[in-house]
């Protein structure tokens, strides 16, 4: 675990031994009979599930399913009514999870006057971290962003280029869990190509990815786990490896 620190480069006391304790633990996420509504309406009925060290999550389901109240639930965005939620040993609500998750929204919300490497120095220092330029660069290197564009300006990036900055924050924040919504949304082929490849380097890594997508393709080729919501209720769980695409497009409208 002790590499696996000096790899990130500088943490905190405290999240040494926070993360040296995570070594331990392979389940990283669990919802248990989450609840929530919304004006009366319920949003997410009895939603419960499990994600392990890892895993790549993908959640499926038309729109106004649940899936980013799900999302937001374990973010400590929104409150649930009834139900838990734990990342790794914490619970959401009552422990403080913040420092194991990241979030990657559809469109990653940064300052477009400031540089690639200056956004994620000051996102970085946010959460609490302090990095040298070299490995600033070195994490936006990892995303696959390349290295004359980290020093450019963010409003002159694509929505491909944010996202791998988006990346970077996570990995300098040293996040467990990444949660995303609808990352592929809007890109192209080959940064959907990259972004995927990305997301399987962070999950060998050990990192936990819960995506929302709409995407069933994506899903299959990038997810170890699919879920189905409908109407609030996660309605299937499957392994990818054992449904192609064909079958799960069928599936998901059998399901809706
Ligand atoms: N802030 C809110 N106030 C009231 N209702 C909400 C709010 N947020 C979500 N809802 C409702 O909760 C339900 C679930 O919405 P949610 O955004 O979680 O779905 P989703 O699966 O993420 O949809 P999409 O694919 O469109 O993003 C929907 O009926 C939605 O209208």
């Amino acid at each position: 675990m002790f590499v696996h620190c000096i790899d990130y480069g500088r943490i905190h006391v405290c999240d040494k031994f926070q993360h040296q304790f995570l070594i331990h633990i392979s389940l990283m996420l669990k919802a248990l009979n989450i609840t929530k509504s919304y004006n009366g309406k319920m949003a997410l009925k009895d939603v419960s599930f499990e994600v392990s060290k890892g895993e790549i999550f993908c959640l499926l389901g038309q729109n106004g399913a649940g899936k980013t109240t799900t999302i937001n639930i374990f973010l400590g965005f929104i409150k649930k009514d009834g139900g838990k939620a734990f990342v790794a040993d914490k619970e959401v609500g009552k422990d403080d999870t913040n420092q194991l998750t990241a979030y990657i929204p559809e469109t990653v919300q940064l300052y477009g006057n400031l540089s690639g490497v200056e956004n994620l120095d000051f996102f970085s220092r946010l959460a609490g971290f302090e990095y040298t330029m070299a490995k600033l660069e070195a994490f936006l290197s990892k995303t696959g962003l390349q290295e004359d564009a980290q020093h450019k300006r963010l409003s002159s990036y694509s929505k491909g280029m944010r996202q791998k900055v988006g990346i970077a924050i996570a990995l300098a924040k040293n996040a467990e869990v990444i949660f995303m919504d609808e990352p592929t949304s809007g890109l192209d082929p080959k940064a959907t190509a990259e972004f995927t490849k990305i997301c399987k380097e962070l999950a060998d890594m050990g990192k936990v990815i819960f995506m929302a997508t709409h995407d069933i393709f994506n899903a299959v080729e990038l997810g170890n786990t699919i879920g189905i919501m409908k109407e609030g209720v996660l309605a299937q769980k499957l392994k990818a490896s054992e449904i192609d695409a064909n079958e799960l497009k069928q599936l998901y409208l059998e399901t809706i």
